[in-house]
């Protein structure tokens, strides 16, 4: 049986220069200058004595990497590398263990975790210290690619034995030079089977002596182990890492190994490399496990296969055993039940021994089961404790005592308590430390309170403001609204008016239609009387006729002088009281006849009659004969006209200048009527009290000529006379415009060419007519007649003059009114006044715009009614008498008033005057030809 490199140990010091098997009988020795600590420990955070002492177990935790996969998965392993803990997290949680060491291979490569956790123990081991590293893992962790590396980079069985032995012309591991003599023996065993095989050694016999045993054969000397070592194991010896390594590396090659699912080059054995340093008494133990796993997993298939896998498994079982039992303080430890811890033994026992336990694990998470029982297992080997008192069952024998075990299960408790102690603190600090986060988070909190509640009271201003718009948007909209509502009210104001302005117009044309309906009926009333009228009854008819006539329209609408008023109101028109000449003057009976003076073709003299506090002015129509002319003598012979005047009596109140004798005044229709109201048995008489027209009777009338009524007397011309008579005591001034403006065709003047130069109305007068009887449209029938000139009139206001009716008082004068002459033009005479003595120009004036109403001509008196005089100024003509204009030297009575036409008016001295006035309402109304002119 080979001894084991120990049991030879101290009797080979005397030949430090030679290399011999550890069989060999010659060993070197291990003498050393210095004596270094020869048992460093590889966490700072333990004294070599604790380590020696507490923990002689260490535990390293090695992640493996899987550079072969592109996508490599997700890790369930994280460290906490300040603390030395691996934290292997799950769905339902996490695990940590707490570890001496972890280590990442995809973080540190193998030089690195060579020096970090293994190059201190083999330094301690070159100084003479013991240390066993064991790989420990499920299979395919990792545990052989640790131990023996790879092409690229060398385990930790070639990196010690550098470290040991130093490369050749190089330091020793240490920094010191490799001292002349100093070898190593190594021994490489493996457990298969729980067999024990001696890799080194080519033949069965045992030991091969001096030199390298031949590998590559598949023969294999099996070993017995004799205590706690493999007896008569094959040892090489030498002082030259390369070498020895080169010859590891064979051996290696000679380990069992199978292809299985987990691990395609599965060792199916446990390989145990042991070198000795002989002359400083070191030993270092590299062992390589077998992977547990479970047959299942392994997919192991038949009675060997699964007899193999529960061998490989009874080493690590019993491994976990005796870590177990030493970590619970068994009074036994069961080293023998594995040919593994039989020979591990020493190295748990031996209180110079360290355990260097690297924990081989897998971040798959497939894994994870077979990773967490490895951390457990570790965790615990972590836990063993090795008292002062701890006994060494083996080593005293059967001692048993029982004082040791419960003092080693008291340190295995005190250790325990002491790493709650450590978790306690460090959850305490862990609570700290969350507790100062909580308390810096609540300030964050603070602050972003504070912010937020800045915000808000921004956001109220906002919402202020924004409300604000909104009650301002909602009063514009409010106020356009009540705009569009006043809008509204006045347009439908506007278009009511304009409704009642056009019912009011239409209501007037209705009753301009109503009276022409009327008239009308009259001039065929008229025509019937006159186509029943004869010589005996003709005036009794045509008296008939006007009591017709006026009864027909006693019974006037008043409704219709009602809208006629209205109308009138618009207007600067007054009603002209007309007054029969020898009336009283408070019994004057008003006719309401339009101003005839203003119409040229009448004949008038204008009469200032003083008539109490107010100045009247008195149209007269002269009563005069009038002889016809030579050829009118011999078919008329004794026709003789006899005009009886009619006076007509506009009283003007000159004194009150409020009082506005507008151009154009218009009689009302009943008061037109009035002119044939009162019914004369003998008489065509106009309106007025029966009693005040008595007095008048035999003058207000109208003669015609006999013969020429009987010429005229079916002819149109003469109806249409007629007619226009009746319009113009109707007021129908328009009618009668246009009728005067139109030559009248009538046969009586063709036959007289030279009519009478003054429109007269005449009446048949039964006292001064002797012919009346011959024509008795003579007596009953107006005619009015035109064709009148300036001269004309001129002549007719010389006979005025001389008619004794008219004459000048001592209070009063006359005054001739005539335009200013100028270049050409003598200037028209406008009319002949007879006003007070008192009378100023401003009467005058008065007066005059009455007769220039038509013409709407403003003017100012010539001072001295000579045309290079001076023009009084209008506000002076209060001031000047009338009796301070010239004499006139055309007329031998009275004065003469010269007007100067005002600039930017009508200069109506080269203008046709205008016969008839109209007023704006008379000139709207419609101009319709009256039917009966036509027909009758
Ligand atoms: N850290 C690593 N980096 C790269 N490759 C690795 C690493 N660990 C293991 N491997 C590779 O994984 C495979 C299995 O590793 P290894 O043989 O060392 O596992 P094992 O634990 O020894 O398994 P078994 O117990 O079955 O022998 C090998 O091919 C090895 O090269």
């Amino acid at each position: 049986m080979a001894p084991t490199p120990s049991s030879s140990s101290s009797s080979k010091s005397n030949h430090p220069h030679v290399l011999k098997t550890p069989q060999s009988k010659h060993r070197i020795n291990f003498s050393s200058t210095r004596t270094p600590n020869p048992n460093p420990s590889p966490n700072p955070n333990y004294t070599n004595k604790e380590t020696l002492q507490d923990h002689p177990i260490e535990v390293i935790g090695r992640i493996r990497d899987y550079p072969e996969r592109k996508e490599k998965p997700s890790s369930i392993l994280q460290a906490k590398l300040e603390n030395n803990t691996l934290r292997v997290r799950a769905d339902i949680g996490y695990r940590d263990f707490s570890l001496d060491g972890v280590s990442f291979s995809e973080e540190e490569d193998l030089d690195s975790f060579y020096k970090k956790f293994v190059e201190s123990r083999i330094n301690g081991v070159k100084l003479g210290a013991k240390c066993t590293i064991m790989m420990y893992g499920p299979t395919g962790s990792g545990k052989s690619h640790t131990m023996f590396g790879c092409s690229k980079q060398p385990g930790i069985v070639y990196r010690s034995l550098k470290g040991i032995l130093g490369e050749e012309g190089s330091e020793g591991g240490d920094g010191e030079k490799l001292q002349l003599g100093t070898f190593v023996q190594v021994t490489v065993l493996e457990i298969y089977n729980e067999e024990i095989y001696d890799l080194l050694s080519t033949n069965g016999g045992g030991g091969i002596g001096i030199g390298w045993p031949k590998s590559g054969s598949g023969y294999k000397v099996r070993l017995e182990v004799m205590g706690k070592k493999a007896k008569n194991a094959t040892f090489i010896s030498g002082n030259e890492a390369g070498k020895i390594s080169k010859e590891i590396q064979k051996v290696e090659k000679r380990r069992i190994i199978k292809s299985t699912l987990c691990n395609e080059r599965s060792s199916r054995s446990h390989c145990m490399i042991i070198l000795d340093v002989p002359t400083v008494g070191g030993r270092l133990m590299l062992v390589d496990m077998a992977g547990s796993e479970n047959i299942d997993q392994a997919g192991q298939s038949g009675f060997e296969a699964k007899m193999q896998t529960a061998k490989i498994n009874q080493g690590n079982i019993a491994l976990k055993r005796v870590v177990e039992s030493i970590a619970n303080g068994d009074s036994h430890v069961p080293f023998r039940d594995s040919k593994l811890t039989m020979l591990l033994q020493d190295s748990f026992e031996d209180d110079k021994s360290k355990i260097l336990m690297i924990l081989c694990a897998s971040p798959d998470p497939k894994e994870m089961h077979k990773t967490i029982c490895t951390l457990e297992y570790g965790a615990k080997a972590k836990c063993i404790v090795r008292g002062p008192h701890t006994p060494i069952k083996d080593k005293l024998g059967a001692e048993d005592s029982s004082v040791g075990v419960l003092g080693s299960r008291i340190a295995a408790m005190d250790q325990f308590i002491y790493k709650l102690q450590m978790e306690n603190k460090l959850r305490e600090k862990e609570r700290n430390d969350a507790h100062k986060q909580l308390m810096k988070k609540e300030e964050e909190v603070a602050v972003l309170r504070a912010l937020i509640e800045e915000k808000g009271s921004k956001a109220s201003e906002e919402e202020i403001n924004q409300k604000v718009n909104e009650r301002t948007e909602i009063l514009k909209i409010q106020l356009e609204k009540k705009l569009e509502e006043c809008q509204r009210m006045a347009e439908e104001f506007v278009e009511l008016e304009r409704r009642r302005m056009e019912e009011k117009i239409l209501q007037q044309q209705q009753e301009v239609e109503t009276l022409r309906r009327r008239l009308e009926e009259i001039e065929l009333e008229l025509c019937r009387s006159r186509d029943e009228n004869s010589d005996e009854n003709g005036p009794r008819d045509i008296d008939r006729f006007a009591r017709r006539l006026l009864g027909a329209y006693a019974d006037e609408d008043p409704g219709m002088v009602k809208s006629m008023d209205l109308d009138m109101g618009d207007q600067e028109a007054s009603v002209c009281d007309m007054r029969f000449v020898g009336a009283p003057a408070h019994q004057s009976s008003i006719i309401g006849i339009q101003s005839l003076s203003s119409y040229p073709h009448f004949s008038t003299l204008n009469q200032v009659v003083d008539h109490g506090d107010k100045v009247c002015l008195s149209t007269v129509f002269e009563e005069e004969e009038v002889e016809e002319e030579e050829e009118h003598k011999n078919k008329v012979e004794d026709e003789e006209v006899e005009k009886e005047v009619i006076e007509v009596t506009r009283i003007v109140d000159v004194s009150s200048p409020g009082i506005n004798f507008g151009a154009g005044s218009m009689i009302s229709s009943p008061l037109k009527l009035e002119a044939l109201k009162d019914g004369s048995e003998d008489r065509h008489s106009f309106s007025g009290p029966s009693n005040e027209y008595e007095n008048v009777k035999d003058r207000h009338s109208v003669s015609e000529p006999v013969n020429e009524y009987e010429n005229v007397k079916d002819s149109a011309s003469s109806r249409q006379l007629r007619i226009q008579n009746i319009f113009t005591l109707c007021g129908n001034n328009r009618e009668l415009c246009q009728q005067f403006r139109t030559p009248i065709p009538t046969k009586k003047r063709v036959e007289d060419p030279k009519p009478s130069p003054i429109l007269t109305v005449r009446e048949d007068s039964t006292k001064k007519n002797s012919n009346k009887e011959n024509s008795p449209l003579q007596k009953n029938v107006p005619v009015i007649e035109c064709g009148k000139n300036l001269s004309d009139m001129m002549a007719l206001a010389s006979k005025e003059n001389c008619n004794p009716s008219i004459k000048n008082t001592d209070s009063q004068i006359e005054v001739h009114v005539k335009w200013e002459a100028s270049k050409g033009n003598s200037g028209k005479f406008i009319t002949t006044l007879k006003v007070l003595k008192e009378a100023t120009l401003a009467d005058l004036r008065k007066l005059i715009e009455i007769d220039l109403a038509a013409d709407n001509q403003a003017f100012t008196f010539l001072v001295l009614g000579d045309p290079t005089g001076a023009p009084v100024p209008k506000e002076k003509e209060s001031t000047v008498q009338a009796i301070k204009l010239p004499v006139c030297n055309y007329q031998s009575h009275g004065y003469l008033a010269c007007l100067r036409p005002a600039k930017g008016t009508q200069d109506s001295n080269h203008l046709p005057s205008t016969p008839l006035p109209l007023t704006p309402m008379e000139n709207k109304l419609p101009v319709t030809p009256m039917p009966c002119l036509s027909s009758c």
